[in-house]
């Protein structure tokens, strides 16, 4: 039987670029691992952080440096993509965040006609924007913690307005608060605030990424995870929990090796575990998840309370990632859980025709 080729999508335009490379090379290499060798052909495609697409972009691939600059391979102009990659006969977009994540790289499959894995538009373009993600979860009752939605208009807007909406988040969320830009990952752009001089440049810091700003207020937590897998018949992974010395679970420690301990399963009380999965399951089907996401919870152990924090519909693949490790815990091996995303992608387009 002829391989199937693999179109591994990744790197973006996002401020989670790096951390897409380390998730194809990830993929990249479960792709090729056991009897997916034999059915399975990767071909790397490689989007510049300036969004000019290389083909077969191996070197980039193996490297796992970014590319700055054209080089001899072939780069691409946007309306070339579709005639040029007709030979691939499924997409697995390892795009984290914005231009990737969010239902637009999505759009052009579906233009395309292209089967592709994991959630269509509608969940990644709901499921990258924080504020539309926690408007969905209010509809079906999940609990979160309390935010406020902030414009970047606002915060450059004229000296008399800015102050009053810094006076406005004090009183109604108070401190400590976490500002973020509402579509990104990884951490990249959010800070805790303690201090009015903090939420000042936190929100500046903020509107640099994004024109759309969630500012939620801070809680004292355990940080735990539960990864969804399926289409219209999703499965809750085990949970994970994440504990670490720094002040929040930002980049460096997400990304640094020993910098956060993860514990696989979570010593929770078997009724916690149950709520945190049904309430994981909820939220994918919230946002019409499909293939893959991870949803990210706060577990308030004195009060027994599991507020979510957000879903990532496609969460990071590298060594120090949860995704991959709480389905291991699960029973299912890296190259088994490359093969069956593949598979869901596969299955949910046939499906829609
Ligand atoms: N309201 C909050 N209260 C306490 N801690 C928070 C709050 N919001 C965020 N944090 C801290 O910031 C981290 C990052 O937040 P969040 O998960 O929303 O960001 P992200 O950039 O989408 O991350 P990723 O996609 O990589 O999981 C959390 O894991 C947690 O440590
Ligand atoms: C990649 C990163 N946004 C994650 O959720 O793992
Ligand atoms: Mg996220
Ligand atoms: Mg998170």
């Amino acid at each position: 039987m002829a391989k199937m080729r693999v179109g591994l999508l990744f790197g973006g335009c996002s401020g989670e670029h790096e951390v897409s490379i380390f998730s194809a090379q990830a993929i990249a290499r479960g792709l090729e691992l056991k009897s997916n060798a034999e059915k399975y052909d990767v071909v790397p495609v490689y989007i510049r952080k300036d969004g000019a697409w290389v083909m077969d972009a191996y070197d980039v691939l193996k490297s796992g440096s970014p590319l700055l600059v054209a080089d001899d391979q072939e780069v691409l102009a946007t309306e070339r993509i579709p005639t040029q990659v007709a030979n691939i006969d499924i997409w697995f977009p390892v795009l984290h965040g914005p231009s990737g994540e969010d239902g637009t790289i999505q759009g052009l499959f579906e233009l395309m006609q292209m089967p592709y894995v994991g959630c269509g538009v509608l969940a990644s373009a709901v499921g990258m924007d924080k504020l539309a993600m926690k408007s969905a979860f209010a509809q079906v009752g999940l609990p979160q913690v309390k935010y406020m939605e902030v414009l970047r208009s606002q915060v450059y807007s004229n000296p008399c307005v800015f102050p009053k909406l810094c006076d406005d988040i004090e009183l109604t969320l108070g401190y400590p608060c976490f500002v973020k830009p509402a579509n990104l990952g990884s951490s990249v752009g959010i800070a805790k605030v303690k201090d009015r001089q903090d939420l000042e440049a936190a929100l500046d810091n903020a509107a640099s990424y994004d024109r759309r700003i969630i500012v939620e207020a801070g809680v004292v937590a355990r940080e735990v995870e539960c990864a969804i897998l399926g289409n219209d018949n999703p499965k809750a992974s085990v949970i994970g929990e994440i504990s670490f010395d720094a002040d929040f679970y930002d980049y460096e420690t997400k990304y640094t090796s020993g910098q956060a301990d993860l514990a696989i399963p979570a010593s929770l009380p078997a009724d916690i575990v149950t709520a945190i999965q049904e309430q994981a399951m909820k939220a994918f089907q919230a946002i019409d998840g499909a293939g893959l996401s991870r949803v990210d919870f706060f577990y308030l152990e004195d009060t027994g309370e599991v507020l979510i924090n957000e879903i990532n519909t496609f969460p990071g693949f590298t060594a120090t990632s949860m995704y991959p490790m709480l389905w291991k815990a699960a029973g299912v091996e890296f190259d088994q859980l490359v093969d069956r995303l593949i598979q869901l992608g596969l299955e949910r387009t046939a499906r829609k025709s």
